[in-house]
């Protein structure tokens, strides 16, 4: 016997599918299982204005396959010498769903991000009283704070005094990673949100480095000791709307990877409905699924929820494929370390 479990159909709020053979690559594993996605501005150049926004928009809507119903939610990467107008006006016109901060130097393509956030207190405060939502990679940068501990300090020295400066701004804390960002999540009546990863619900840091370095498992923020990976399993099923799905499904190819200076990202899109599907079962919690991949976002952006729904079903361990091939070369897809019951129904 089989068992079912129907769900309105998941969207996924934080996604990298870069550009040209690659973005041809991956995008038919997001546009299998999820709606809509918020899709990252961080390519080389990054997407900075309303009408880069577009042009990006339009070549992800000509890379989708035959048939596909997947709506691309954009962002724009904030910079110094972002114009307030142009983020304001191409959210008003719909084009731009968001806007992402990425501290300069915290992770894959952020060099062009900010670096003294007194520069940007003008287009937040535009932002606050237009509505726009703005999503946060929360690292520190400073060489001196310890990676492991660079999530924490950001929220205490960068995030808490940037909500109080800026009252009324909503933010996504993304791809949160630690017991304090989910405290700190917790602690906010309104305006906060958080994405949580698949691979973060899965994976410690002794995943990564125990035993042998696997490149495939890097990312950033990068897994933490497993205390934390509880901190995040329990606000993921706890059914708590501020906590919602964003898989951070960052795609590099395995020659970016299996090197001696490897880039961050675990591409997670094409197994993530069935690796939360197994988190969610294990955690006695599969009821909670939907809210998670299909209810508190939706709800937190202020959009409708999809009205269709799609079905998990659990049978036979199914072995998903171990690659992805791109016109730029294979892509490794997330190994959860575990046997999958669950697939979605065609
Ligand atoms: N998460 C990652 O490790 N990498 C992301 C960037 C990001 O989301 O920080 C990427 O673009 O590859
Ligand atoms: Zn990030
Ligand atoms: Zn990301």
């Amino acid at each position: 016997m089989t068992t079912t479990l129907e769900i309105r159909r998941p969207d996924d709020w934080h996604l990298h599918l870069r550009d040209g053979a690659t973005l041809a690559g991956v995008l038919p594993a997001s546009a299998q299982a999820f709606a809509r996605a918020i899709v990252m501005p961080n390519l080389v150049p990054p997407v900075v204005t309303g009408a880069q926004a577009a042009a990006y928009r339009d070549r992800i809507r000509a890379a989708l396959p035959e048939g596909a119903r997947f709506t691309p939610l954009m962002t724009l990467y904030l910079t110094e010498e972002t114009d307030p107008e142009d983020v304001v006006r191409a959210h008003a016109e719909g084009l731009v769903t968001a806007v992402k901060l990425y501290p300069a130097g915290a992770t894959t393509n952020s060099a062009s991000g900010v670096r003294d956030f007194g520069r940007v207190r003008g287009v937040l405060e535009r932002m606050a009283e237009a509505g726009v939502p703005l999503c946060v990679h929360g690292e520190v940068t400073d060489p001196d704070i310890d990676i492991f501990d660079r999530e924490a300090v950001f929220i205490e020295r960068v995030l808490d005094p940037m909500r109080r400066a800026t009252p009324g701004l909503r933010v996504v804390m993304e791809h949160v990673t630690t017991a304090d960002a989910v405290t700190y999540v917790k602690s906010a009546e309104r305006d906060l949100g958080a994405t949580i990863t698949v691979h973060h619900l899965v994976i410690n840091r002794n995943h990564l480095l125990a035993g042998g370095i696997r490149p495939h498992y890097y990312c950033l923020p990068v897994a933490k000791r497993e205390t934390h990976r509880q901190a995040l399993r329990e606000a993921a099923v706890s059914g708590d709307p501020r906590f919602f799905l964003g898989t951070d499904s960052a795609p590099h190819v395995d020659a970016e990877k299996e090197t001696a200076c490897g880039c961050a990202g675990i591409f997670t899109a094409p197994v993530a409905l069935p690796v939360l599907a197994e988190v969610f079962e294990a955690e006695g919690a599969l009821d909670r699924l939907e809210g998670f991949t299909s209810r508190h976002g939706p709800a937190f952006y202020g959009l409708p929820v999809n009205e269709e729904t799609v079905t998990l079903e659990k049978g036979e361990a199914t072995v998903p494929p171990a690659r992805v091939e791109t016109g730029d070369g294979p892509v490794t897809v997330f190994d959860p370390g575990f046997p999958l019951h669950w697939r979605l129904r065609a």
